[in-house]
């Protein structure tokens, strides 16, 4: 780890953009295979290894998902009027260090849906030893019912109720339909991010760096070769060149960071005064996430209070997953969640909120570029529900009659209490389930929408990788937290040359 106020490099072999999920695996998986220099560039602090005791303590507490560390984005509403909060960690870990750690890798079905649509090597073969890989990296743990609170145990009586099987396998890639409780990367109650589970164990190589503090302004491409980045250290400029460039910034900062550095739709560029380094349409573009309709409820009385005693009751620790009459030949595409307590991430909402999801959502949005540049944050709009077939909102709808038929379960309702009408009907405003992904999509040079090849490679620009959410083709139908951690360390192995699934069986990370 450096020291914040030391010298950054001059120059590494491999700099990565974002020490989130995808980069902290990816750097992990590089680091620990190769002795190239590798140079870990975090716009967030870094708080040094788990063992150190510096985390501050509502980045670690798996009860809650704080907002200590966020980035202040939004989105338009479904509804048209005004704006949807989109939670973004800035610290080392990303995301992971501030999400519910509900553990899912997907199904089979979408990773041969990717390599079927052109991406050799990645197909669910191929993948799925590295999400086991994954999965024990964040120490993910199976629950039983007994571990469970009285809510969480009502709701998922509720489900079983309704016809759902009760399911103890939701962290598997051939989990199916069921409800139960839902394994999560939570050890004694913290939060086991990224940071812990891919740098924690190779802090000591010394071919590694990770910088925390250090805004990337913008990558420096010329004649078609990335070849370094422009950074904000400590209040000053400063330029680091790079043998390669791997992009993980996130699904809306690493197409931000793309379009600042001239990699995008031309049209867009030039009105924005960017010189065209590369023209991809895609750029930004096909930005997916998990739409989801939402139920609030005031809870039965002392609900909040008896929660807050216990010694950790993380974010939606118990999941159903249902078939809608649209869905693919997948094992399931709706999600239901139960979120109780203060731990919902959004400050100011009732004490419990039901969810629906869909966890195949095609809609499409876009990330671009604030007009004015001096500002950072890019401009979101997720257009949930706005697929020309329907299939979001008919999935949504159908997860609604779902979470109908549970409320009407006694046990369930009793511990709801009243229900707390919003200001619009549940499908009239749908809310983002933080999972943003194919921003900067993967697919064949044959794809105009296409950003990068199979191997995370940026169509048109030697030396420049993306290795992170904003990759996936289509959306993975579970939480995506293992999937984007995939993701990272088999960028890494297609780098090396390794097959990912000898990767594992060697790999000490
Ligand atoms: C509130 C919330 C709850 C969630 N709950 C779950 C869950 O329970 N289970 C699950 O599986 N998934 C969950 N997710 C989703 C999951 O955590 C994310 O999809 C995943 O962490 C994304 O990984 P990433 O590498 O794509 O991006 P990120 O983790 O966002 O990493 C991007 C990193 O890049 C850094 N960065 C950005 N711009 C720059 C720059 N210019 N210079 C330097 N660094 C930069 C950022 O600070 C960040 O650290 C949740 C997400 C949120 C927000």
């Amino acid at each position: 780890m450096m020291n914040p106020m030391e010298q950054l490099p001059s120059f590494a072999d491999t700099v990565v953009i974002g020490a989130g999920t995808g980069g902290a695996a990816f750097a992990g998986t590089l680091a620990t295979h190769s002795n190239e220099t590798i140079l870990l560039l975090e716009a967030g602090p870094d708080y040094g290894p788990r063992s150190d005791g510096q985390w501050p303590a509502d980045m670690l507490d798996a009860r809650s998902i704080p907002l200590s560390h966020d980035y202040d984005l939004h989105s338009r509403r479904s509804s048209g009027e005004g704006t949807l909060d989109l939670p973004r960690a800035r610290i080392l870990g990303g995301c992971s260090a501030h999400n519910g750690c509900t553990a899912s890798v997907g199904a089979r079905f979408e990773y041969d849906e990717w390599a079927a649509a052109g991406n050799p090597g990645w197909a669910a073969s191929d993948v799925e030893p590295l999400l086991d890989w994954v999965r024990d990296r964040f120490r993910v743990r199976r629950y039983t019912m007994d571990e469970l609170t009285p809510p969480q145990r009502a709701f998922v009586n509720a489900g079983i109720a309704t016809g759902l099987p009760f399911a103890d396998d939701l962290d598997h890639i051939e989990a199916a339909e069921g409800i139960g409780p839902m394994p999560v990367n939570i050890v004694d109650g913290t939060r086991f991010n990224s940071a812990f589970a891919f740098l924690d164990p190779v802090r000591d190589r010394p071919n590694l760096t990770i910088a925390g503090g250090v805004d990337v302004q913008r990558i420096d491409i010329a004649d078609g070769e990335a070849r370094g980045v422009f950074v904000r250290h400590n209040g000053n400029d400063a330029y680091i060149k790079a043998g390669r460039v791997v992009l993980a910034a996130g699904a809306y900062h690493s197409p931000a960071l793309l379009l600042r550095s001239g990699v995008g739709p031309s049209d867009e560029l030039s009105a924005l005064g960017i010189a065209v380094q590369a023209a991809l349409p895609g750029v930004g573009k096909h930005l997916l996430d998990h739409a989801c309709i939402q139920l609030d409820f005031a809870g039965q009385p002392g609900l909040t209070d008896e929660l807050a005693k216990l010694p950790w009751n993380p974010d939606e620790q118990t999941v159903g997953r249902a078939k809608s009459s649209v869905c693919d030949d997948g094992p399931y595409d709706i999600h239901v969640f139960m979120v109780a307590g203060e731990n919902s991430g959004h400050p100011g909402l009732p004490p419990i909120t039901l969810y629906g999801g869909a966890m195949r959502a095609r809609s499409e949005g876009s990330v671009t570029l604030n007009a004015d540049l001096d500002v950072v944050n890019p401009v979101i709009d997720h257009r949930y529900g706005t697929d020309p077939a329907g299939y979001d909102r008919t999935v949504l709808s159908e997860a609604l009659e779902l979470l109908e038929s549970m409320v009407a379960q006694p046990e369930l309702a009793a511990v709801l209490g009243d229900h707390v009408p919003g200001e619009n009907a549940p499908l009239d405003d749908i809310v983002n389930y933080c999972h943003p992904a194919g921003s900067c999509k993967m697919g064949p040079a044959t794809d105009r929408t296409a950003v990068v090849g199979s191997h995370g490679n940026v169509y048109g620009i030697s030396g420049l990788y993306v290795a992170d959410a904003s990759i996936m083709p289509t959306i993975t139908r579970g939480n995506i937290n293992l999937p984007t951690a995939m993701i990272g360390a088999r960028i890494a192995a297609g780098l090396l040359g390794i097959d990912p699934r000898a990767l594992t069986a060697t790999s000490t990370v």
